[in-house]
């Protein structure tokens, strides 16, 4: 059976993980002028994620994507080629309008996520990132085009891969949201 391009990432095996990775520096895809941001220590959460919204590489049916404190991000070099593809979306994020790669992209409404910035790590010069580690949003992969038949055979790859499939976010990071709203409420003590 042919194997479906999930990203390149997942799909040449995982580079080992290095328990020192303190950060590094994203580049966009530009050979010119690429814009640059520094995260200032370790990312979290790294996922495989299926949604329309997130940046994928060329050909990648999946984005991976994990997030770094808002405030460990800093913008280097060539801020002005960045653009929020959609300002009215909870994650704002910031891409080279020359290249499309999305830099960062911050959360700043009230929200379990608010302080958290989105980053895709394959786009940091430095190696040793810590591997995704579950799918998330894999049903959205039917609203870009791709064939709904095909949704067992994805699961089966992406388990393969290591990546549990989910069709929102893991079960720790959906009951981590669900808490924040039942504090927030008051049905629970905050
Ligand atoms: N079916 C939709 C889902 C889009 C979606 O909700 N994406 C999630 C995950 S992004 C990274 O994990 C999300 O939280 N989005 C918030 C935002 O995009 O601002 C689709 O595929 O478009
Ligand atoms: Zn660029
Ligand atoms: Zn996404």
């Amino acid at each position: 059976m042919t194997s479906i391009a999930i990203h390149p990432a997942v799909d040449s095996g995982f580079r080992a993980t290095d328990a020192a990775f303190a950060g590094g520096t994203l580049v966009c895809k530009c050979a010119s002028n690429p814009v640059k941001v520094r995260i200032k220590g370790d990312i979290a959460h790294n996922h495989a994620c299926g949604c329309t919204k997130c940046w994928k590489p060329e050909g990648a049916v999946f984005s991976v994507v994990a997030v770094a404190p808002t405030e460990s991000v800093e913008v280097l070099e060539n801020g002005d080629k960045l653009a929020v593809v959609d300002s009215t979306a909870l994650i704002q994020r910031h891409a080279c309008k020359q290249c499309g790669v999305h830099m960062y992209g911050p959360v700043e409404r009230e929200h379990p996520f608010q302080g958290l910035s989105f980053v895709h790590p394959e786009r940091f010069q430095e190696g040793g990132w810590a591997k995704p580690t579950f799918a998330a949003f894999v049903s959205s992969i039917i609203e870009s085009g791709f064939d709904p038949a095909k949704m067992d055979a994805v699961r089966a790859q992406l388990k393969a891969s290591g990546l549990e499939p989910y069709d929102c976010l893991s079960p720790g990071l959906m009951d981590y949201m669900a808490t924040w709203t039942a504090k927030k409420s008051g049905v629970l003590a905050a």
